[in-house]
């Protein structure tokens, strides 16, 4: 090769070096400078990696000053080449010798990088080819979002996460009874929310005790990473930003830490969030004109944030001014009236009525005709009352389209959904044991003092004492008294312990001091290893205790829990609970349960109650089972009759040796219970569980994504992928995979990959058993980062391969093309839901024929070879003719291919759009709980969405030539 000082070469193996110039040659060698890089490289002058630069005519070029110029023509003086042209920014006539060209070079278009000798392996191509292809297919996918998360597909989740998590800023209160996945459900809305862009920035407000479960469930399950703000951390990022909540996208903080100081909270409120998040929201007391501090703090961020998420098992906890001012939260504009929402409570009958009517598949009369219209309202629903009279092929469809109709516009329903185990099924029982036990005497002569001593509190306090003989003892006897030496409670929990070791069992009493005594019992005792868990702890502390309880070797038998420590918490690994006494109030009980009757319990759940007679918590066990029923079952009445009977209650807690009447008292409660369950059943609750749950389309939904599991083509993809970013793969049994990095990586750290290597399965079975193991899916960060990784560099984009195939004359050239179409707009807009980067592929031969559609890439490129670079770079330079004529030809079939796709992408934006915006509309008419913002930013997305379109473009991505022979 003729080199001469100053001319630029670029490596065919090292393109990151940038353009090199010759700065040395001698009789064998040549010396590159690359001073991109400050590299020097010494080459062989014949037969070296390397290819001489030379644009053409036409093509923008940059000086090392930075200004861009079009090259009209090229002057060639011993060897070395002056670009002569225009000045991109200026129009004036320049001309730039080659030594001055940027050596930061980028090509910008595969032919360039072809025709500068900068060839991909074949397998490359292929894997550029397939990553532009799912890539556009996740797109288009309804359940994008969905499927990546390490959780079973359990339809009810799915159905709420499927239908918030795809609305614009969406603002709801995530109600199901405890243990059923509100977590998990948030989790998904907050995926969806982020990976298909409509958010970025996520606040999570939890109580503090359940700060590091989200950590942990959030990053195991989503594999999402949220940063935990404390004191400590906020004063770090003090030093960082101005606002310290700008220095992480995904936080979680306790509801502690936000109320704590003023001057932070305004710092978050500024923080533009886009998702806020509280959990446990039930602390929000509410009352008119008295709102508590922790509801003003997140009243104050929910006025600054679009999206709002409120998560509490109970949402009538401390009452409906409680649950209306939650909404009201959600949206201030339709609860602005405690009394109209009082009033519209009662009224859901008719509607919940006409829904179980078209639920039970019966002729629909007249009659009942009418109050659908009256109940609908504006829209004319007569043509699909007749296909729901009919015997129509989709009768059941119209059925559900007035389903829907009705539930869009009565009550809560886009705003709240609560899913109750009756509406879900498949839980384990729940078994209550009653263990009466004698009364001490040692608390007979306690409680009549205190009595005495006590006469003038209140029934309430005295009903409160009451509850908890041991306190009322240790009142009178301080430090010695020694209450556990001969309440009878003990001695039953530890023969019952003792005769079940290797049971794990939980234990919750009401009080931090009672929890902390019987540990030290236990262990005295009886040597049971029991692990302690009540406010008084740090949150390491108890975490600690709750991993200790959990671990199976070596871990504690028992968990003894204060009433407040353990909500939220998981401990369905265990199936039986004592409850040392009983809560004051039902919601409380029902917390309690709650932690071991929760997703994932595998077993009947015993709880067992001992009791002891004559004392208030005798008579609070009988009103919660025979008058609630609140054992075996979750009671939605708890709270109503609570408030109800209050007086009674009291009463008979405050005096329990005597029970004149009580018998009376609990039967009257069972009565008021069945009358309001009935009731719920018919009204509001059968509604909301109507919509909450989602019926056939939620299995269908939970199908759906099950059958994308174990997809072949993603096995394939993710493998070759590792394979060409250098990640070493060793298979292990069951389905597992161990990746670690190369010393050969494509990239020194492959995003999501981390340097100690990890174990990867495809499985969602196996990634549920192993926890260790990441869940890999298209969702996944190894594998959404790989598709970035290889569509936003060059990887594959310029190619040549070999056809062996006698039926065709030595030397036939084909091309094979990918073109991609796309547009460009804000994240937000997500244009992706229409117009993807969708690739168009094109195989054309040197009379400009089009064989694509008749030679499928799969199986044409299993018949391909490689060749080496030598010879490819050859084969290159002797084709560019050929090619350039054949890359003309291709344009105008692509132009045409480009302008269907993004038609019909256009087409499908504005019906979509058009409709959505429409059934918002009228909905509007009839129910108040669609907001105008919602309207409004429907209609401007809508509008920006068109305009992004119709400036969609498309441009050749990557290209492969293909040259056939016969040996
Ligand atoms: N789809 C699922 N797959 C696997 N585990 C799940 C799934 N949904 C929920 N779980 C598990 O069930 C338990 C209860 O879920 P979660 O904590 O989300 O319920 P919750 O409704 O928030 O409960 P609480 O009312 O006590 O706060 C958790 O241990 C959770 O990990």
């Amino acid at each position: 090769m003729p080199f001469t000082l100053g001319q630029r070469w670029i490596s065919d193996t090292e393109s990151e070096l940038g353009l090199g110039t010759v700065v040395a040659v001698d009789a064998r060698m040549v010396t590159l400078l690359f001073p991109a890089t400050g590299e020097n490289r010494l080459y062989a002058r014949n037969d070296s990696p390397i290819t001489r630069v030379i644009f053409n005519p036409g093509d923008t070029i940059t000086s090392h000053e930075g200004w861009q110029m079009t090259v009209t023509e090229t002057h060639d003086e011993n060897g070395l080449i002056t670009y002569l042209g225009t000045r991109n920014d200026d129009q004036q006539d320049v001309s730039l010798r080659e030594v001055m060209l940027d050596s930061k070079l980028v090509f910008s278009k595969p032919q360039d990088r072809l025709f500068a000798g900068q060839l991909d392996r074949m397998d490359r191509f292929a894997l550029r080819f397939r990553a532009r292809k799912y890539h556009s297919e996740q797109y288009r996918l309804s359940v994008s979002g969905l499927r990546g998360m390490r959780t079973n597909l359990i339809p009810h989740q799915l159905h709420i996460a499927h239908d918030v998590g795809r609305r614009h800023a969406p603002r709801v209160l995530l109600a199901d009874e405890v243990g059923l996945g509100k977590t998990i459900e948030a989790g998904m809305i907050i995926h969806q929310q982020l990976l298909a862009g409509r958010a970025d920035r996520v606040l999570i407000v939890v109580p503090e005790t359940l700060q590091h479960q989200w950590l942990v469930e959030m990053l195991r399950r989503f594999n999402l990473r949220f940063a935990l703000f404390d004191d400590e951390r906020y004063a770090e990022a003090q030093h960082d930003s101005d606002n310290p909540f700008d220095t992480e996208q995904l936080v979680i903080c306790s509801l502690d830490f936000v109320r704590r100081n003023k001057q932070r909270l305004e710092r978050m409120a500024e923080a533009e969030w886009d998702l806020l998040v509280v959990d446990e929201a039930h602390h929000l007391g509410w009352s008119e004109g008295e709102p508590s501090r922790e509801y003003q703090v997140i009243e104050q961020l929910a006025e600054q944030i679009p999206g709002v998420l409120l998560l509490t098992a109970t949402p009538e906890q401390l009452g409906m001014e409680s649950h209306f001012a939650r909404l009201r939260l959600l949206d201030p504009n339709r609860f602005h009236d405690f009394a109209r929402f009082v009033e519209e409570q009662q009224h859901f009958r008719p509607v919940a009525n006409a829904v179980a009517m078209l639920l039970a598949d019966k002729p629909i009369s007249r009659e009942e005709m009418n109050l659908l219209n009256d109940l609908v309202g504006e829209q004319d629903i007569e043509p699909l009352l007749q296909v729901a009279n009919s015997q129509h092929e989709s009768k059941l469809d119209a059925r559900q389209q007035l389903i829907t109709m009705l539930l869009d516009r009565h009550g809560t329903s886009r705003v709240l959904f609560r899913n109750t185990r009756g509406g879900v099924k498949g839980f384990p029982k729940r078994e209550l044991h009653q263990i009466r036990l004698p009364l001490p005497t040692q608390y007979q002569t306690a409680i009549k003092v205190s009595g005495i001593m006590g006469s003038r509190k209140s029934p309430d306090e005295r009903a409160r004492d009451m509850l908890y003989p041991e306190q009322i003892y240790q009142e009178f006897e301080g430090e010695s008294g020694t209450w556990w030496n001969f309440d009878p409670r003990v001695e039953w929990l530890m023969g019952y312990l003792t005769s079940n070791r290797d049971e794990k069992v939980l234990v919750i009493c009401a009080k931090a001091a009672t929890a902390l005594q019987l540990e030290q019992v236990l262990r005295e005792r009886e040597g049971i290893r029991a692990a302690v868990f009540h406010e008084g702890l740090s949150i390491i502390e108890r975490d600690r205790a709750a991993a200790y309880f959990a671990s199976e070797e070596e871990g504690a038998q028992v968990l003894l829990c204060s009433e407040i420590g353990s909500e939220g918490r998981n401990f369905q690994f265990a199936s039986r609970l004592v409850m040392f006494d009983l809560p004051f109030n039902p919601d409380l009980l029902e917390q309690r349960i709650g932690r071991l009757d929760r997703i994932g319990q595998a077993h009947d759940i015993q709880i067992l109650v001992p009791y002891l007679e004559k004392t208030a918590q005798s008579v609070l066990v009988r009103w919660y089972h025979e008058g609630l029923d609140a054992f075996e079952h979750t009671c939605p009445t708890g709270r109503a009759i609570y408030d109800s009977v209050y007086n009674p209650l009291i009463a008979f807690l405050a005096a329990p040796e005597s029970s004149v009447g009580l018998d009376a008292f609990i039967a009257d409660c069972r009565k008021q219970h069945d009358a309001l369950k009935t009731q719920l059943e018919q009204g509001r609750d059968r509604l909301l569980e109507i919509n909450s749950n989602g019926g056939e389309k939620a299995q269908a939904l939970a199908d759906e994504i099950a059958a994308q599991d174990n997809n072949i083509e993603l096995v394939n993809f993710a493998l070759n992928l590792f394979d060409i970013v250098g990640i070493n793969q060793e298979d292990r049994s069951d389905n597992l995979i161990v990746l670690t990095p190369s010393d050969h990586m494509l990239v020194p750290d492959f995003p999501g990959l981390p340097e100690e290597g990890c174990t990867i399965t495809f499985d969602r079975n196996q990634a549920l058993a192993r926890e260790d193991a990441q869940y890999v899916t298209w969702e996944h960060p190894i594998i959404r980062n790989g598709l970035d990784l290889v569509l936003s560099g060059d990887t594959g984009t310029s190619a040549i391969s070999l056809l062996k195939n006698k039926a065709l004359p030595v030397g036939t050239l084909l091309v094979e093309l990918i073109y991609v179409v796309e547009a460009q707009a804000p994240k937000h807009l997500q244009l992706t839901r229409f117009l993807p980067p969708t690739p168009i592929r094109m195989l054309i031969d040197r009379q400009g024929t089009n064989l694509a559609t008749k030679v499928e890439f799969e199986s044409f490129n299993r018949q391909l070879n490689a060749v080496n670079r030598h010879n490819g770079s050859k084969l290159v330079n002797a084709l560019q003719q050929d090619v350039h004529a054949i890359l003309k030809l291709s344009e105008e079939p692509a132009a045409a291919e480009a302008r269907k796709i993004i038609d019909s992408a256009r087409q499908e934006a504005s019906e979509k759009l058009g409709a959505e915006l429409e059934r918002m509309e009228a909905l509007k008419m009839v129910n108040p709980n669609i907001r105008q913002d919602e309207i409004d930013a429907l209609e401007s997305n809508r509008q920006q969405i068109m305009v992004s379109l119709n400036e969609a473009g498309w441009r050749l991505d990557a290209l492969r030539l293909i040259v056939v022979t016969h040996q």
